[in-house]
């Protein structure tokens, strides 16, 4: 292949990557190989410059611009970062930057490096009038409804802020909220999400912003840019924009030399574990604006910036087998055996590999050695396979066709990554599984008994379904491992005392596929009783508020199976809650009798439940839609722009949420 074949491969290769990652939030290969591309493109086209093109990915800002939102130009454009990966290159750069001024003293501020996805908003006088994402640089997409859900991203601004200006930060999932969205999402039996970074950009691009503002997302501002900015510094800058009510982490430093510099690197790459979400590196700025000025952009960063990566934390080790697990829904995933190595302060030895696609993507193979990594994960990954050091009779790796447990024939539906057990009534880990799930705190509670008791209960015969519980004696229970008189007796009292569980909770236990806390809660209220949940139709189901297809199919394939009929009869003799209780509201009136109301927005006295609920004490009905049958739209911060069109259209008054209070206590 000529050098010029070359360079276009390599474009048209990093190209597509780009578009996996920022378009699909989707990337088929590592950050540390993509970036190993982007340099060996650089360096032939810097060989090269008669192959020069102003298209090329070095010279591009990755990002792209989807349809799905309005496409808006930046008033100022937004840039990537320059990389370094040594303390070398950040000499260089200075000497650089010095070739520029002269010789001045520089000052530099230090920040971290938040990994998210990019963000700028606008605010004019005081107020956020738009935010936009970066796109390629010149424009992005408007995301202004999704971006207000945020909580800690002020609507109004505080002090003595300027005018008009922009101001830009990165949307990230701190740790601790990405792994309760995932643990929510394993309890219903879903994938899990791969990492914050994909979760948070991700979450931007979604079209109903109600779900943005589920997602715990923050705001984190490194940047504010404008026409006669009171400051006259990045460190004051970042000052400023914290005293007008942004989030701007502290942790950023003033240094007046490289070696300062250094010190905060070095520290950072030991500590950033400590933080509460993921940074991958420190961003070095030129501290002082006129000098920013001074020293300009290339087509693709700035000059007076620097990113400094921390290299990321990966070992190698060999894969002495694969594991495969079954879940309480049937999911099959496999699990990688390592050997024990030390990786970003602890000790690693099993690492997950999700499903077939991703060993067969990698060719991941018994033996192997590998490469792993933490990221946000809440177990490492394997990232790659040494090819180098591949046994010569090694074999590829073979996915399980049966199961391990039960030795049924696996399944896998069209659509879905993994593979499933479907012998849901004879398969071990499912059954115990499930009857974990029926006990747990968020399900029917029950004291005195845990997951560990559950499997022994199973083992010895005791239990095969959760019906199965109600049933059990203390002298059942006592020749079990370790159980004395006094637990035995609080495990039979548990159990007895789960009768008082309310009907959402019930429902939630249940354990049916893809219902979890949030859409039980949501049916539960819906259908008042188990009966007409039971016999109600997919086209019924569908339309409740948030009801999707794949759910509705679920719950009527839960309720058609002989097994769980029975099962539902005997908690119904248990004395099991199978009915909602409604709860007498002291202020419950009957002034919205006959009115249906549409609730449409974020609002800042209510939650939306709250907002329906009141509704609803009031003798109100929530409507899903707008239709001609609507009496009001009670519009918050941010209903869509359709909503209000159709409202408009058919006349329908819409009220603000202060409107609404105030419809709420005039007297009858
Ligand atoms: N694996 C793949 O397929 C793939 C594809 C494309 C890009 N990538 C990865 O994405 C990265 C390149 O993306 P990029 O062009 O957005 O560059 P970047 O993420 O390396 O740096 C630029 C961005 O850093 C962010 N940032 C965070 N903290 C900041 C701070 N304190 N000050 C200023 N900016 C801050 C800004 O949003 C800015 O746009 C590389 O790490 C690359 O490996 C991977
Ligand atoms: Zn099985």
């Amino acid at each position: 292949m000529n050098i010029q074949d070359t360079i276009q491969n390599l474009r048209e290769e990093l190209n597509q990557h780009n578009y996996n990652y920022y378009v699909l939030d989707n990337a088929s290969i590592s950050d540390y190989d993509f970036d190993k591309k982007l340099k060996e493109l650089q360096d032939l086209e810097d060989k090269h410059p008669e192959f020069f093109d102003e298209n090329s990915p070095t010279q591009r800002v990755g990002g792209a611009i989807t349809k799905n939102f309005k496409t808006i130009a930046h008033e100022y454009r937004m840039y990537s970062l320059d990389n370094s990966y040594s303390k070398e290159d950040l000499v260089d750069w200075e000497a650089r930057i010095q070739r520029v001024l002269g010789n001045v003293a520089l000052q530099y501020t230090c920040e971290l490096k938040y990994d998210g996805a990019s963000i700028s908003i606008k605010y004019e006088n005081g107020k956020l009038v738009q935010a936009l994402t970066r796109g390629d640089g010149f424009q992005g997409d408007e995301v202004t409804n999704n971006i207000k859900t945020i909580k800690s991203v002020p609507l109004k601004l505080k002090g003595n802020f300027p005018e008009k200006f922009d101001i830009r930060g990165e949307i990230i999932l701190p740790f601790a909220g990405f792994e309760k969205m995932n643990q929510d999402l394993i309890e219903i039996g879903e994938t899990p999400y791969s990492n914050p970074r994909n979760t948070a950009s991700g979450s931007l691009k979604l079209q109903d912003s109600a779900e943005v503002a589920k997602r715990p997302l923050e705001c984190l501002l490194y940047f504010v840019t404008g026409n006669n900015l009171p400051f006259s510094s990045q460190f004051e800058g970042l000052d400023s924009a914290r005293k007008w009510g942004f989030k701007v982490p502290q942790e950023a430093k003033l240094a007046n030399n490289l070696q300062e510099v250094f010190d905060f690197i070095d520290y950072w790459d030991t500590h950033r574990h400590q933080l509460p979400y993921e940074t991958d590196g420190v961003v070095v700025k030129v501290d002082s604006i006129r000098h920013q000025e001074e020293l300009g952009y290339t087509a693709k960063s700035p000059r007076w910036a620097m990113a400094y990566k921390f290299k990321s934390e990966q070992v190698s080790t060999k894969l002495n087998s694969i594991n495969y697990q079954v879940g309480r829904t049937g999911a099959i995933t496999p699990v990688a055996n390592l050997a024990p190595v030390q990786l970003a302060g602890t000790i690693v030895k099993r690492a997950s590999l999700h499903n077939a696609d991703q060993i067969e993507k990698l060719d991941i193979r018994i033996h192997d050695t590998v490469f792993v990594e933490k990221g946000g994960e809440i177990i490492p990954k394997i990232i790659a396979v040494d090819l180098e050091k591949r046994p010569e009779n090694s074999e590829v790796t073979k996915y399980i066709t049966h199961c391990p447990e039960c030795e049924t024939e696996l399944v896998r539906n069209e659509g879905e990554a993994n593979h499933y057990c479907p012998n849901f009534y004879g398969c071990p880990p499912q059954i115990i599984g499930r009857i974990q799930h029926y006990i747990s705190r968020k399900a029917m509670d029950i004291e005195g008994l845990g997951g560990e008791t559950v499997a022994l209960l199973f083992n010895n015969g005791l239990v095969h379904n959760y019906a199965d519980l109600y049933e059990l004696t203390v002298e059942q229970i006592l020749p079990l491992e370790r159980m004395a008189q006094k637990s035995a007796e609080n495990l039979v009292k548990g159990v007895q005392n789960s009768k008082e569980i309310p009907f959402e909770s019930v429902l939630f236990a249940l354990g049916i596929r893809f219902v979890g806390e949030t859409v039980a809660k949501k049916l539960a209220k819906h259908y008042k009783n188990i009966d007409a949940l039971r016999q109600a139709s997919l086209m019924d189901l569908v339309l409740v508020d948030e009801i999707g297809e794949r759910i509705a199919k679920s719950v009527i394939e839960f309720f058609e199976n002989d097994e769980n009929q029975r099962i539902i009869e005997r908690l119904r003799n248990h004395g099991i809650q199978f009915e909602i209780v409604e709860k007498i509201n002291p202020n419950a009136t009957e002034k919205f009798v006959g009115k249906t109301f549409v609730v449409s927005g974020v609002f800042s006295q209510f939650s939306r439940d709250e907002l329906k609920n009141t509704i609803e004490d009031n003798g109100g009905k929530v409507g899903s839609s707008i239709s001609a049958k609507t009496d009001f739209v009670v519009a918050g911060d941010n209903m869509g722009p359709a909503k209000l069109e159709k409202a408009t259209k058919l006349n329908i008054p819409i009220l603000s949420e202060d409107d609404f209070i105030k419809k709420l206590n005039e007297s009858e």
